[in-house]
């Protein structure tokens, strides 16, 4: 579960002091994520996330971010918004890690995604890139082509105990991706992590069906390809439990953003390149998480092999059609 750092009585009621959001009633760890530790705070006026920023996220990055779900909220896109202090300040410092406040989002996101939720996303998606485009600050994707190799290197020498052939796999690919990786499509504020579990639904009885209530988790926003937020959906989205790629789950979803959205003709030539970049992001990522997460840590893996699969599909892509669209 991801609560590494635990707040004792005292150090919360020390911080939650510098807030006007009412008593503190109680604060649980949030066992989900993995990324930083996460408490659901209900105080006498409402529920609220008290996050504290753990290892992957840099201390100096957190004011793009929280401006960022300011900037997004404030244009109507339904994400937490962090809650100032007495002192007008939304960032600040608990046991010794940075720490921020946020709004409380309704809704969960879901276990079984079916195509109603896709065609949720993809509006939603185009929606959000619409309400970022005049957001000031710029935060530079360090998860993208240029930051591939380094992560690869990093691993190399132990990618077998992962898969006799990663190491072969992950050179050949990043030898391709790095040469032929698009430099000129549309840019804008991405997402760039925006998995089932960051995207919130709420079941709306009468019409029977989930609607989108929101995005969370902003902490690997950046300033990349708008199309490339959209390869991550691909993956993340529209393959089922048994690895087989959903054409109406992804078609869904990109008509449903290009509604919002319309994409070029070259986004659309380049999202089975993009898609095999994303697919290498989370392969290089959880490999790395895979090899480097103490036994014992409170934190489930996730499985790095689900990506190298979904990697190996999307080589096999010959054009945009296979993705379900004219
Ligand atoms: N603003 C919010 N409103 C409601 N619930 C939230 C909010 N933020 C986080 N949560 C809860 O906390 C859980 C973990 O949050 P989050 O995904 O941001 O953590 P993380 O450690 O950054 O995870 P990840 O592994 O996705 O990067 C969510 O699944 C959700 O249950
Ligand atoms: N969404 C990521 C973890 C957080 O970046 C994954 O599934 O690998």
């Amino acid at each position: 579960m991801a609560v590494y750092t635990e707040v004792s009585d005292d150090d919360l009621e020390e911080f939650a002091a510098e807030y006007d959001i009412g008593e503190v009633v109680s604060c649980k760890g949030i066992a989900e994520g993995v990324e930083n530790t996460n408490y659901l705070l209900q105080t006498d006026r409402g529920n609220y996330i008290l996050t504290l920023y753990e290892k992957r996220v840099n201390p100096d990055e957190l004011p793009f971010f929280l401006g960022l779900m300011e900037h997004l909220a404030a244009r109507g896109l339904a994400c937490p918004t962090p809650i100032k202090g007495r002192d007008g300040t939304a960032l600040r410092t608990l046991c010794g890690r940075p720490a921020a406040i946020v709004s409380f989002l309704k809704g969960m996101w879901t276990r079984r995604i079916t195509l109603n939720h896709c065609a949720e996303l993809g509006p939603a998606m185009a929606a959000m890139h619409l309400a970022g485009a005049d957001f000031p600050m710029t935060r530079n994707n360090n998860l993208s082509v240029s930051g591939w190799r380094p992560l690869f290197e990093s691993i190399r020498p132990r990618a077998a105990e992962i898969k006799a052939d990663l190491e072969q796999t992950i050179a050949d690919e990043l030898d391709y991706l790095e040469a032929h990786w698009p430099k000129a499509l549309p840019v804008g504020l991405i997402h760039a992590d925006l998995f089932p579990d960051n995207v919130f639904f709420l079941h709306d009885r009468a019409a029977g069906v989930d609607r989108m209530s929101g995005f969370i988790d902003f902490y690997f926003a950046c300033t990349d390809a708008l199309a490339y937020d959209i390869a991550i959906c691909l993956n993340a989205w529209c393959f089922e439990d048994d690895g087989a790629f959903n054409a109406t789950k992804a078609r869904l979803m990109l008509n449903g953003y290009r509604k919002v959205r319309p994409l070029s003709a070259d986004e659309l030539l380049a999202l089975p390149l993009l898609a095999r970049g994303a697919a290498m992001r989370f392969l290089l990522t959880r490999s790395y998480d895979w090899l480097n997460t103490p036994p014992g840590a409170m934190v489930k893996r996730k499985d790095p092999m689900e990506y190298y699969r979904k990697l190996r599909f999307h080589q096999g892509v010959g054009g945009p059609g296979q993705y379900g669209i004219a």
